[in-house]
């Protein structure tokens, strides 16, 4: 049998009341990729924080090649050989590659940096992972994928051979991820345990070994990957099957609920977008190529010139209030800075803009926020649970619950599945195919190709700040959008 590299034996943390992980085993052993599953709120993000010395357990082992440890800090995970990329980069993004690598863990000679051992150290790390990387390159001038092997090498300059990724994929373009998994099996092929955690479960299948599936905290299930397919995989998270809606009802096409005509903004040059009322447009695109500042033009969170009208009025020169008070509701990409207080509780963020005449009594808003809550699946520790203390799946769930209750002609959504679990993709496209047909419009901007497929009337394809294809339902097909992406960027560069 393959070595045991690391093994956690009944690891238990609670938080309050809620048991976030329970009497929990995890054995990851050198030279595989593991995966851990789960929905949101399993217990995912803290059994590899366990592992990584940034939580305490309450109680349980971990044991490093048979020998037990205690971590009482990253410091000491790292020093046992432990690295985690964390979904939120920490980089340095005015520096180059190579200072970011070795930013913390220099090489010194006579009390001194030294330069050239550090420039020789990393060129070799950059050779040994098979990366593309330049060590002089400014990492702010990098992509994300490429940012994201930076982290990666940070890890394994300091000696890391457990990487811990949390939902590595989640940023990453269909080409970066493919890019990620070949780096990823090479350094399991070199030893190196990885441990992944994912919603992705054709990911799962594609790149791991094992897969452990948490839920509510325990192990359900640990198997060899190629005993399990991904239906199995979601049966196991979540108890039931389930079943992604996809568009495929005629809906009732209305007058216009968002005409964008003209508009300006940094790098963007929108001629025109319409949605109507009763439809799904999508806007595809890799990350960066002007999706988001469209959508911030358009919500009123960001300057530009031309015209915007919500529901027919013009709003040009209304702020978000003014748009949202002519008929827009809105749900960001950033869930922890723009669309909610993180130190505020559930029912408080749950009440933003729904404030009406004797609401502000207590016991009315933990009605209309447990009854959210219930309605949306959203899992914690109740209406008073603080907005920071929800898994990252949960705290969508509320910023969509609350934006989907102001029934507004106009619904924008960034990226809203993103790192949320396959019963609340399956329940979110639902609920966007049902706003729909209730003759709301929606403005749907997705990482997710898959996404956009699955849900949209018509596709618009975003490349250096322009539109360069409208694709309608009936051709909407991932190579269509993957090749109009392409032939774009061969003609623009
Ligand atoms: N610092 C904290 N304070 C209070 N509760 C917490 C804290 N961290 C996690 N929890 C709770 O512990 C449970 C497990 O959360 P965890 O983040 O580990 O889940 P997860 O499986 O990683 O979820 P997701 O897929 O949504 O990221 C959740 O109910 C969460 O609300």
């Amino acid at each position: 049998m393959t070595e045991s590299r690391v093994r956690l034996a009944g690891i238990t943390k609670r938080f309050g009341p809620v048991v976030a992980n329970d009497d929990v085993d995890l054995e990851l052993r050198a030279g595989e990729v593991h995966a851990v599953v789960g929905e949101n709120g399993a217990g995912k993000s803290t059994l590899m924080s366990v592992l990584y010395g940034s939580v305490r357990p309450d109680s349980g082992q971990i044991l490093a090649r048979g020998t037990e440890v205690s971590f009482d800090s990253p410091r000491a995970a790292i020093a046992a050989g432990i690295g985690m990329v964390h979904q939120h980069f920490q980089l340095f993004e005015s520096m180059s590659v190579t200072d970011n690598v070795i930013y913390g863990a220099e090489p010194t000679r006579r009390g001194l940096l030294d330069r050239r051992r550090a420039r020789e150290r990393v060129a070799a790390l950059v050779e040994e992972y098979g990366s593309p990387l330049s060590p002089t390159a400014t990492v702010g001038s990098l992509p994300m994928g490429l940012r994201q092997q930076v982290e990666i090498l940070k890890a394994l300059y300091r000696g890391a051979d457990v990487l811990i990724l949390d939902e590595p994929t989640a940023v990453l373009t269909p080409a970066e991820t493919t890019l990620l998994f070949t780096s990823i099996r090479r350094l399991a092929e070199r030893g190196t345990v990885v441990a992944l955690v994912t919603h992705k479960l054709d990911e799962v299948m594609q790149v791991s070994d094992r897969v452990t599936v948490l839920r509510q905290g325990k192990v359900v299930a640990a198997m060899p990957t190629t005993s399990t397919n991904p239906r199995a995989l979601a049966r196991a998270m979540t108890g039931r099957d389930i079943e992604i809606a996809t568009n495929d009802q005629p809906s009732t096409v209305g007058a216009a609920v968002l005409e964008v005509t003209d508009l300006r903004t940094g790098m963007v040059h929108c001629d025109e977008l319409v949605v109507r009322a009763g439809e799904i447009v999508g806007i595809a695109g890799v990350a960066g190529n002007g999706q988001s500042e469209l959508v911030q033009a358009t919500v009123g969170l960001r300057p530009s010139v031309g015209s915007v009208r919500i529901a027919g009025r013009d709003v040009s020169r209304e702020d978000v209030r003014g748009r949202r008070a002519a008929g827009l509701a809105y749900v960001p990409e950033d869930r922890g800075a723009v669309g909610s207080a993180r130190s505020l509780s559930v029912q408080d963020n749950l009440a933003v803009g729904h404030y009406r005449k004797g609401w502000l009594k207590p016991a009315v808003l933990r009605r209309f926020a447990a009854d959210l809550m219930g309605r949306h699946d959203v899992r914690g520790a109740g209406p008073d649970a603080l907005m920071s203390s929800l898994s990252g799946g949960n705290a969508q769930k509320v910023v969509l619950a609350r934006e989907l209750e102001h029934r507004a002609p106009l619904l924008v959504a960034e990226n809203p599945t993103q790192g949320v679990d396959v019963g609340a993709i399956e329940y979110i496209h639902r609920e966007l195919l049902d706003y729909r047909a209730a003759g709301h419009g929606v403005l749907l901007v997705s990482n997710e190709l898959s996404e956009l497929i699955a849900l949209a009337d018509r596709v618009h394809v975003m490349v250096d700040g322009r539109f360069v294809a409208a694709i309608d339902r009936a051709d909407l097909t991932e190579q269509r959008v993957g090749e109009a992406m392409t032939n774009a960027t061969e003609v623009l560069s």
